[in-house]
C-alpha cells in the first residue's frame, strides 16, 4: 500500500469532480464516460488502484497515518477504508456526500445533533422503537418538542407544521405497521412551513436499492446498515447521506467529535455486502411477495404494500421500486401469536431484519418493547402482531414452515381446501389444542 508520509502525497490525483483522492484505494466511480451504470451494476462496481491490484479494497487497519497535513491523520477523523466505502455509497444514493457510523441509532443520534433546544421535530405515530426511544430522551432531556402524528395524512402532518418546525423525520414503509407515506408531499409541506426545516427519512425498510428518499425531496436519507446493506447479521452500521455540501460538513463534525464513524474492518464487511444487496433483496422480496399471498389468501390480515389490499399501495409504488421483504400479520390473540412464534422452526426469533435468513418476532415484546405498553395502545400498535422479515430460504420450505406453525398454534381451521384462519377474540385462544411436536 502507498505510504503518505510527505505533506503532498507522491501519486496525489484528482477525481472526476476534481477532489483530490486518497493515494490508495481510489473512490469507486465508473471511468467508461458514462455517469453512472445501472443500480444493480454500481453496487459491485468499484473502480481501485491499488498499488497491487487488490480486488478487495484494502482494509487500512490503522489509527494513526503518518505526517503532517495529510488527507489522513487519524481514524476517528478519517480511514481509507472508510473513505471507499462512504464515496460507494454516495454514488448508490444519488448523494453528494454519504457517511457511514457504528450504527443506524448512530445517524439518528448524529442527525439530531444538528438540534436546538425549543425546536420542533414531527414525526409518526408508527416508528422503530429504537429511534422513538431516543427522540423521547431528547424531549425529556434537551429542550426539543416532538409531536407524533400519522404521517399517512398529509392533513395531520400539515396540522402540527409551522416555523418551529426544525425537522420532520420519516419512516415509509414503517416499522413495524407497514404505513406508506408521501414523502414529496410531506417533504414540500415541511419546506413551506418552514425553508430552513430538514426532512429526514428513514430509508432502512426497503435500502437504496428499492428506493431514494433524496430523489423524492428529503434533505438526509440514513439506514441501518445492520439490515439490508450488509445482508448477514454479522455487523452493526449506519449510513447517512444527503446533497447539500453544507449539511454533509455539519454531519461530519460529530461524527469526528464523538468517533461514532465505522471501524475500517466494519466498513470493510458493509462494502462486501453491498456488492450482494441486489441478488439478496430480488429474492428476499419474491419470497415475501409469496409468504404475504398466502397468508391474506387463508384469511389472515397482512400488511405489505406489495398487497394490493395495502391502504397506500398506488402510493408506494410511486416512489419505490418494490415492497421490500418485511411483512406483519395479525391473529387476534397473543396466545395464538405467541404460539405460532415459538412453533416456526426455520423462521428465527430474533429481532432485525434484512438478514439473509428469515426472521419471526412479536414487536411488542422485543423490537418495539421500549414503547411503553400505553403509547403502544394510544398508537394502535396490536399487541398480537407478527413481523416476519423474509430471507432468501427455499419459498417451499418457508411456506411449509409457517403452515406447521399456524396448525400447531390453533391459528388456522382445516378445511377440505387447505387452511383458514380462525376467528377469535382477545383473551380467548383459538383452540384447547396444545403445541405438541405433532402438526
Ligand atoms: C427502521 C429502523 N431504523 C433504525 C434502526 C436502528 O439501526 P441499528 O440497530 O443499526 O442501530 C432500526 C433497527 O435497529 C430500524 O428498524
Ligand atoms: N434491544 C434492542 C432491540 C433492537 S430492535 C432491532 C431492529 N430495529 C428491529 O426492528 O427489529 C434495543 O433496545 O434497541
Amino acid at each position: 500500500m502507498s505510504s503518505s508520509s510527505t505533506s503532498v502525497p507522491a501519486n496525489k490525483r484528482l477525481d472526476m469532480d476534481g477532489h483530490n483522492l486518497p493515494p490508495s484505494p481510489t473512490p469507486s466511480s465508473p471511468s467508461n464516460g458514462k455517469n453512472k451504470y445501472s443500480l444493480a451494476t454500481e453496487l459491485v462496481y468499484t473502480e481501485s488502484n491499488d498499488q497491487y491490484n487488490a480486488s478487495s479494497v484494502p482494509i487500512y487497519q490503522s489509527a494513526t497515518f503518518k505526517g503532517e497535513g495529510n488527507e489522513y491523520d487519524y481514524t476517528r477523523s478519517g480511514n481509507p477504508t472508510r473513505t471507499h466505502l462512504e464515496r460507494h455509497l454516495a454514488k448508490i444514493m444519488n448523494a453528494h456526500r454519504a457517511l457511514v457510523v457504528s450504527s443506524g441509532m448512530a445517524c439518528l443520534d448524529v442527525i439530531t445533533r444538528l438540534l436546538h433546544p425549543g425546536d420542533e421535530v414531527v414525526t409518526g405515530d408508527d416508528l422503530y422503537g429504537g429511534s422513538n426511544r431516543l427522540l423521547k430522551y431528547l424531549s425529556t432531556h434537551g429542550g426539543i418538542v416532538v409531536r407524533h402524528v400519522d404521517t399517512t395524512n398529509p392533513d395531520s402532518v400539515a396540522a402540527v407544521l409551522s416555523e418551529k418546525t426544525a425537522m420532520v423525520l420519516l419512516e415509509s414503509p414503517t416499522n413495524p405497521l407497514m404505513k406508506v407515506v408521501d414523502i414529496p408531499t410531506l417533504s414540500s409541506l415541511a419546506h413551506k412551513a418552514n425553508p430552513k426545516s430538514l426532512v429526514i427519512v428513514d430509508n432502512t425498510m426497503l435500502s437504496p436499492y428499492l428506493q431514494n428518499p433524496l430523489d423524492l425531496g428529503a434533505d438526509v436519507v440514513y439506514e441501518s446498515g445492520t439490515k439490508y446493506l450488509s445482508g448477514h447479521h454479522d455487523v452493526m452500521a449506519g449510513v447517512m447521506a444527503t446533497n447539500s455540501p453544507e449539511l454533509g460538513d455539519r454531519l461530519y463534525f460529530p461524527i469526528n467529535a464523538s468517533g461514532c464513524g465505522l471501524s475500517p474492518f466494519d466498513s470493510w464487511l458493509l462494502l462486501r455486502g453491498i456488492k450482494t444487496l441486489a441478488v439478496r433483496m430480488e429474492k428476499q422480496q419474491a419470497n415475501a411477495m409469496a409468504i404475504a399471498r398466502y397468508l391474506e389468501s387463508n384469511g389472515f390480515k397482512v400488511r405489505y404494500p406489495g398487497l394490493k389490499s395495502h391502504p397506500q399501495y398506488d402510493l408506494h409504488w410511486s416512489q419505490a421500486r418494490g415492497a421490500g421483504a418485511v411483512l406483519a400479520f395479525e391473529t387476534g390473540s397473543t396466545t395464538i401469536s405467541e404460539r405460532i412464534v415459538a412453533a416456526a422452526k426455520i423462521f428465527a426469533i430474533s429481532v432485525s431484519f434484512g438478514c439473509v435468513n428469515s426472521l419471526i418476532s412479536m414487536p411488542c415484546r422485543m423490537s418495539h418493547a421500549s414503547i411503553d405498553p400505553a403509547t403502544r395502545k394510544e398508537r394502535a400498535l396490536p399487541e398480537d402482531i407478527i413481523r416476519l422479515c423474509i430471507g432468501i430460504e427455499d419459498v417451499g420450505d418457508l411456506l411449509d414452515d409457517l403452515q406447521q406453525a399456524l396448525v400447531r398454534a390453533g391459528a388456522v381451521k382445516i378445511t377440505p381446501d387447505g387452511i383458514e384462519a380462525l376467528e377469535v377474540a382477545e383473551g380467548e385462544t383459538k383452540s384447547t389444542r396444545e403445541l405438541t411436536d405433532e402438526p
